[in-house]
């Protein structure tokens, strides 16, 4: 059938029939048509949605992403036909009654989703049939090999290249902000490559977007890290394994991360930028992506058994994830929280602590420290200042202000403590409900929105001290975010008396309520 286009500006991909038009070709809402542009013979295959107030009969409605490929003017003819359906369709499919995916399954899978042939709610059918009946470690090494291969790759020609990666899950965990700048002070390259926030309030390109730019391509991200030692960027804009963002993407609604797309999510990542070495962070608590000491080993043997297949040599480090890291969560709370300590505050410690012992894995297995000692260096590079100064290098290198000082991070214009209600001892802090909080309060898409802890657990505290400062960038933010918090209710203060349940019928005086007989 031929059509006259009607270019429409909506930034995604699709086309738009007339229901009638839609009946003849005999196609429906959510199938595909294949569309040629008649002057070049380029077509392209997209979904259908139907209208019949918006399009008029014998016209074809182009999204702008779309059009970007097949390259037509409005009114121009085009010939549209039906296109079958792809065949990783059929995979997902099996992967939904619990079957194994073999190598070239899984490929085109994660090819579909790279060219966009497949629809954001397949993409979810593939992350939650892998949620229900897990990837094995074959299928894992698959994924990953699959991910690499349908993107661009660096290669650097000096070695050994450095990597550092958090499975993430804990909220505050800004440790790339000071692990990079470490690792390139030690005069080693590593090219970091952060997805935004997937479970929490702010992924690492969520953060460092605070201070400079981070779409980059992946020819850029090599020429950088040349330069400057190391970068943080988005892993989504560089093309580098770029089916990972597309699947991130359907994962953060539900705040869900698989545990197989997770492995393959972060180590396609290091591979493709050519990693030697990488060290992986791995929080544990009752409210992580890992909840126990021997889930948490038995993750790291898989994400070094996948590094063993690809040539990557990986070490993981179990973390304490019961409570935040540090006392800041939300990015511009969080890079203010880092880029203090690479200015010389000597607080909080556990951030201080856990950034310098996983950076002193990386430079143990990159063979600039002997074992045991390779945090003890990492302290010294940050201590020395030197961390500070490559950090400036990397913020100029990607086109921020290399003047900026924590000082001047800017946070969110609204914001409200929360004060303890009695005297007592936090004895609890709850990472799932401090990440729901921030997020209703912006984050991490507004980067001044956020909270601050002041009393972490085992802090005594005064009827009337502050627990938290909770920031927002709108007003109405704030107050849907304190409402949040006073449902959930993140940090438990106890003191003897457990709870109070007050009794909120109404009152009489007991002779009224028996018709004044006593
Ligand atoms: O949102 P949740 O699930 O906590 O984790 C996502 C964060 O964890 C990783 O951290 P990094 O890049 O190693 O700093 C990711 O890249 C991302 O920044
Ligand atoms: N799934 C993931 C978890 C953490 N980081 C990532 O890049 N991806």
């Amino acid at each position: 059938m031929k059509l006259a286009v009607r270019l429409v500006d909506i930034a995604a991909r699709g086309v738009l029939l007339h229901q009638q038009d839609a009946k003849t070709l005999g196609v429906f809402p959510g199938d595909r048509v294949v569309i040629t542009n008649l002057s070049t013979g380029f077509s392209i295959a997209d979904y259908v949605e139907t209208t019949s107030t918006l399009i008029k009969q014998g016209k074809l409605g182009i999204y702008h992403q779309s059009n970007e490929q097949l390259q037509v003017k409005d009114g121009e003819s085009v010939e549209v036909r039906v296109s079958d359906r792809p065949v990783s369709l059929d995979y997902i499919r099996k992967k939904m009654e619990g079957e194994r995916l073999s190598r070239e399954e899984i490929k085109m899978i994660v090819t579909d989703i790279v060219h966009d042939n497949l629809s954001p709610s397949e993409i979810t059918a593939f992350v939650i049939c892998s949620y229900i009946n897990n990837l094995d470690i074959d299928e894992i090494e698959s994924l990953t090999r699959s991910m690499v291969e349908t993107g661009d790759r660096l290669e650097f020609h000096t070695g050994p290249i450095v990597d550092k990666h958090s499975i993430g899950g804990v909220p505050g965990n800004k440790i790339t902000f000071l692990v990079v700048p470490i690792i390139a002070a030690a005069g080693l390259l590593i090219p970091k490559t952060s997805s935004r926030a997937i479970t929490g309030a702010g992924g690492s390109a969520d953060l460092m977007e605070v201070l400079a730019p981070v779409e980059f391509s992946a020819a850029e991200v090599q020429q950088m890290t040349q330069k400057a030692g190391g970068v943080i960027v988005w892993g989504g804009a560089t093309n580098i394994a770029p089916a990972d963002d597309k699947i991130i993407i359907q994962e953060y609604p539900f705040k869900i991360d698989q545990i197989g797309q997770m492995i393959a999510s972060v180590m396609a990542k290091k591979f493709a930028v050519g990693a030697d070495v990488v060290a992986i962070d791995i929080p544990v608590g009752k409210n992580c992506k890992v909840h126990s000491i021997p889930e948490g080993r038995k993750l790291a043997q898989s994400f070094i058994e996948i590094g063993d297949r690809l040539g990557m040599r990986v070490e993981c480090a179990l973390t304490y994830g019961d409570a935040p890291v540090g006392r800041a969560i939300g990015p511009a709370l969080e890079v203010k929280e880092a880029l203090a300590i690479l200015e010389g505050s000597e607080s909080p410690n556990s951030l201080i602590e856990k950034s310098t012992e996983i950076a002193g894995i990386a430079l143990e297995l990159a063979g600039k420290a002997n074992r045991g000692e390779g945090s003890a260096l990492a302290l010294d590079l940050l201590k020395s200042g030197k961390a500070l100064k490559k950090m400036k290098d990397i913020i100029a290198i990607q086109g921020g202000n290399p003047e900026i000082t924590s000082d001047l991070v800017k946070l969110g214009e609204f914001f409200h403590i929360v004060k303890a209600e009695r005297d007592g001892y936090v004895v609890d802090l709850n990472n799932k409900s401090l990440i729901t909080i921030a997020r209703v309060a912006g984050a991490p898409n507004d980067h001044g929105a956020g909270l601050y802890i002041h009393a972490k657990p085992g802090t005594r505290l005064k009827r009337g001290d502050p627990i938290f400062t909770l920031y927002a960038e709108r007003k109405w933010r704030l107050e849907k975010a304190l409402e949040t918090a006073r449902t959930l209710r993140p940090v438990i203060v106890e003191g003897m008396l457990m709870d109070r349940v007050p009794n909120q019928r109404e009152w009489l005086p007991s002779k009224q309520r028996n018709n004044g007989v006593e």
